[in-house]
């Protein structure tokens, strides 16, 4: 098989309409809002999309500082510098980007930052608030999943959609707000028996598993929209190696829709952290108009 038939889900256009709306929404805010985008160690991929999303925080108004820490920073130097980072009025949203290096343990970490500067959505205040449906700030992917589907029209209300990958950034709260906007949802993993079987009752199947090509066309209903979440690289024989995705590419003979990789949920993340911090700026505008200070 050579040629696609699916629809194309692409990630730029709606990136770019959910970055012109935290345009439109910062500036109407008495000061930009100010991201802080803390990062450890020198691993390559987060330099980059450090560097990326501070890029793309400018070009919608918004002030951004990355917090560059040495590999070998201290749990205690990192809690430190987050406690800094809660208690200045001018920063509205803190981001810590994953992976930490291995000495670290990420769950504290994430513990202290303050629940409405937690652009990420990644504070059990956050994520306890996703599952029982009350506001909060939602997790960058999951969020730009959605916002993803609604640009190109993909209908959830009602859907069976199955998500593969449980893992904290993306399965689990992508799920979560599939059931929020009334989707009937299963939840598979590496350990679900008979994967295809499951994969196969799916309207829309959302992959975050992290393995190349885990997903074949067999394992997917004829028409239905799959999006495909994952990252991998892989080696060329030019030594530079290339971008590919959870997902075969022949399953774009069987799919209705696909997203593609790259250009497609990637860019949402971005679009959807700056989204989250106009967010997150207006409303500690909003709390700090009535009690004059930021409280838990
Ligand atoms: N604290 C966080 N850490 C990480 C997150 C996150 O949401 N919060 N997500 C990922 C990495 N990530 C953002 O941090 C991210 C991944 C991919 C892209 C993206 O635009 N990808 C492009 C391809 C880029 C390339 O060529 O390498 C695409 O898919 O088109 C943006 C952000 C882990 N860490």
């Amino acid at each position: 098989m050579t040629q696609g038939t699916a629809q194309v889900l692409a990630g730029p256009p709606a990136a770019a309409a959910l970055l012109d709306e935290a345009r439109r929404r910062a500036a109407r805010l008495p000061h930009p809002p100010h991201l802080a985008l803390v990062r450890v160690g020198e691993d390559p991929a987060s330099v980059s999309y450090v560097r990326g999303k501070a890029k793309k925080a400018s070009e919608v108004g918004l002030s951004s500082h990355v917090h560059a820490l040495p590999g070998d920073t201290t749990q205690a130097d990192l809690l430190a510098l987050i406690g800094t980072l809660n208690a200045d009025p001018a920063v509205s949203g803190i981001l810590v980007q994953l992976p930490l290096p291995a000495h670290l343990d990420p769950a504290p970490v994430l513990l202290a930052v303050h629940p409405a500067k937690d652009v990420d959505g990644l504070h059990p205040a956050n994520t306890g608030a996703l599952w029982n449906a009350h506001e909060g700030l939602r997790p960058c992917t999951p969020a730009g999943i959605m916002a993803l589907l609604a640009h190109h029209g993909v209908p959830v209300r009602g859907a069976r959609v199955v998500v593969v990958g449980r893992s904290a950034l993306v399965g689990r709260p992508v799920a979560g707000l599939l059931l929020n906007a009334d989707a009937t949802v299963t939840l598979a993993h590496r350990a679900t028996p008979d994967l295809g079987a499951v994969t196969r009752g799916a309207d829309i199947l959302i992959v975050a598993a992290g393995q190349a090509h885990l997903i074949t066309p067999d394992m997917v209903r004829p028409g239905a929209t799959v999006v495909d979440v994952g990252i991998n690289r892989v080696p060329t024989e030019d030594g530079k190696g290339r971008l590919t995705g959870d997902v075969h590419p022949d399953v774009a003979h069987v799919a209705g829709a696909l997203t593609p990789v790259p250009g497609g949920v990637g860019p949402m993340t971005v679009a959807q952290l700056l989204m989250n911090t106009v967010i997150a700026a207006e409303r500690q505008h909003a709390q700090t108009e009535v009690t004059g200070e930021l409280v838990r």
